[in-house]
């Protein structure tokens, strides 16, 4: 099936190409309302933005096919990941690729602020020559107070460095060797303001990072700070800064993100010593190109192969990886597949061991196939991305086991599952590293290819049972194809998976009920 990539933002000419070469079908629309994009959106498998497009709930629920959202840049405010990872969208960004950028546009409004630039431009052009007027500071010597000191942070730390200033940071998650690895202090929010001359913010927008430059915080900073805001808007409160330049506290405040984007009438508008850049921060050739690029891979990637980097809602697998775990993710999922019709929905926990060659794996996408398997038996919208999110939502206690040792086979996946009758385990192995295999079955030894349509016979053990079994298929018109047999021990129990042509009608199944010393009878569909 054609795969199809809607690019919605602007974007660098080389992603498209990208996606050509990839084999991708790709359209190119930037500047869409959120209304015809849902009119457009169900036709595509991806979706690439940059900040413009809005990927809510709504458009969600209108892209029936979407697979992946990738956003060209780092910021994925603009998109509901909830929403997103509940209907088993993956989200991905490309998180260095136009860190550089952004930092050199703080620094480069640092010095802005610091000498006034913007307006010296604007009354020498008007042939004012004010030369008496645009007083500017140094930034040698002077102390920098980042607010974050992440990717782009730790930029714009080791510039300032460079130009010879002191550079103080407030992270809380900067550990203290990474702090003395970039050469910077960690501090406290409060020594922070009361010690720097200037601050630039490079934290996401979060809860915790909402107003963090708050009127209350503007009222401690050291008086005449100069500040600048290249992050998101909202992590200073617009209305307390204007203020803050009134009154001088603030001597100068550089802004490329604002609460409300566009920007269009904000009151810090006309402010002296206010300057504004319309969220610029990533806009360079370089940046665009690099991002650009790695969007189009990575969602190729993603689409093509089932390969996932950088991202926000699910765990990394390689390209390369990919392939080699492809069998067992399909093992993972069939063996998920024949628990969940066999136990329905009472499963309270789900473990997931894998032994032997298996355990040399990223475990993470093998849960995720079985959980997508268990729950896909009662589930309609379950896969790989949501399957984890959906368990827990629902409660289930899911636990990975990795044996390193190998046991009977060099490469086990199995799933045991507690229910409220018991605790169920099956088990399967790939032979040759290509044909995955049931090897075990509710403690009994089984062979099986788990594919297409079967039936799950648990019976007591009796001599003519399969006879019986094979007439009442034949008088259905239900043809074998093959036919899997194991038995347990103890009991005199004996478990079939049969393997048929076509689906098995609820009559048949009522008739295989009725065969003597027939226990369980179960339609299955791999
Ligand atoms: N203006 C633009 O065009 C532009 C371009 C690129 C990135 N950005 C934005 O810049 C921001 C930073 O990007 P990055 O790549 O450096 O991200 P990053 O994840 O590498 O760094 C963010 C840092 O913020 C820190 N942080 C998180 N919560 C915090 C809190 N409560 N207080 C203090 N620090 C906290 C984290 O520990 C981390 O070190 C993002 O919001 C991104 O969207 C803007
Ligand atoms: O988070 C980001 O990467 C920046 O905000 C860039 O946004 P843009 O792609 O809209 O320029």
């Amino acid at each position: 099936m054609t795969v199809r990539v809607l690019i919605s933002d602007k974007m660098d000419p080389r992603a498209a190409a990208i996606f050509r070469e990839r084999g991708v079908e790709v359209d190119e629309m930037d500047g869409q309302t959120p209304e015809q994009l849902k009119a457009i959106v169900g036709k595509y498998d991806g979706l690439a933005i940059r900040s413009s497009t809005k990927v809510t709930k709504d458009l969600l629920d209108a892209a029936t096919r979407l697979k992946v959202v990738g956003r060209a840049g780092i910021g994925v405010d603009n998109v509901d990941i909830p929403a997103a990872t509940a209907r088993g969208v993956v989200v991905m960004n490309t998180p260095f690729g136009n860190s550089i950028t952004t930092a050199e546009h703080a620094i480069a409004l640092m010095f802005a602020l610091a000498r006034q630039l913007p307006e010296a431009d604007a009354s020498t052009q008007a042939g004012k020559w004010e030369k008496n007027r645009f007083m500017g500071v140094e930034v040698t010597g002077k102390t920098l107070g980042l607010i974050g000191a992440g990717n782009i942070g730790s930029i714009v730390a080791s510039r300032a460095l460079g130009l010879k200033m002191k550079v103080v940071a407030y992270d809380p998650f900067l550990t203290p060797e990474r702090a003395i690895e970039i050469g910077i202090e960690k501090v406290e929010l409060e020594e922070l303001l009361k010690r720097a001359d200037f601050i630039t913010l490079h934290t996401p927008l979060t809860d915790q990072t909402r107003g963090i430059l708050s009127r209350g915080a503007l009222a401690k900073t050291k008086p005449g700070v100069r500040i600048v805001n290249c992050a998101r808007g909202g992590l200073i409160d617009e209305a307390a800064l204007k203020d803050a330049l009134d009154s001088g506290q603030v001597a100068g405040a550089a802004l490329d993100v604002f609460e409300t984007e566009p920007a269009k009438d904000s009151p810090l508008f006309g402010t002296p010593n206010f300057i504004s850049t319309p969220h610029l921060g990533a806009s360079t050739n370089e940046a665009q190109v690099n991002v650009a690029i790695q969007v189009a891979e990575q969602m190729s990637d993603y689409l093509l192969l089932g390969g996932v980097t950088n991202a926000i809602n699910m765990p990394s697998l390689s390209a390369e990886e990919a392939p080699r775990l492809r069998p067992y993710m399909t093992l993972a999922e069939n063996l998920g597949k024949l628990v969940g019709q066999i136990v329905g929905e009472d499963v309270r926990s789900v473990a997931v061991e894998v032994e032997g060659a298996a355990a040399q794996l990223n475990q993470k996408p093998i849960t995720g196939a079985v959980l997508a398997g268990l729950m896909g038996t009662y589930s309609q919208t379950v896969n790989m991305v949501n399957a984890p999110f959906l368990a827990k939502e629902r409660g289930l206690d899911v636990r990975e086991v990795r044996h390193d040792r190998e046991g009977d086979y060099h490469t086990l996946v199995a799933v045991e599952v507690v229910t409220s009758k018991g605790t169920r385990r099956v088990a399967g192995t790939l032979f040759g590293n290509r044909a995955p295999r049931l090897v075990e079955m509710f403690g009994v030894e089984v062979e099986a290819e788990l594919a297409g349509s079967m039936i799950y016979i648990v019976n007591t053990d009796t001599p003519g049972f399969i006879g019986k079994l094979g007439t009442a298929l034949g008088q259905a018109g239900i043809n074998i194809a093959t036919f899997n047999l194991g038995r347990r021990a103890a009991g005199g129990e004996a478990v079939a998976l049969v393997a048929v042509d076509g689906d098995v009608p609820q009559t048949v199944v009522k008739t295989l009920c009725g065969l003597e010393g027939v226990r369980e009878v179960v339609p299955l569909r791999f």
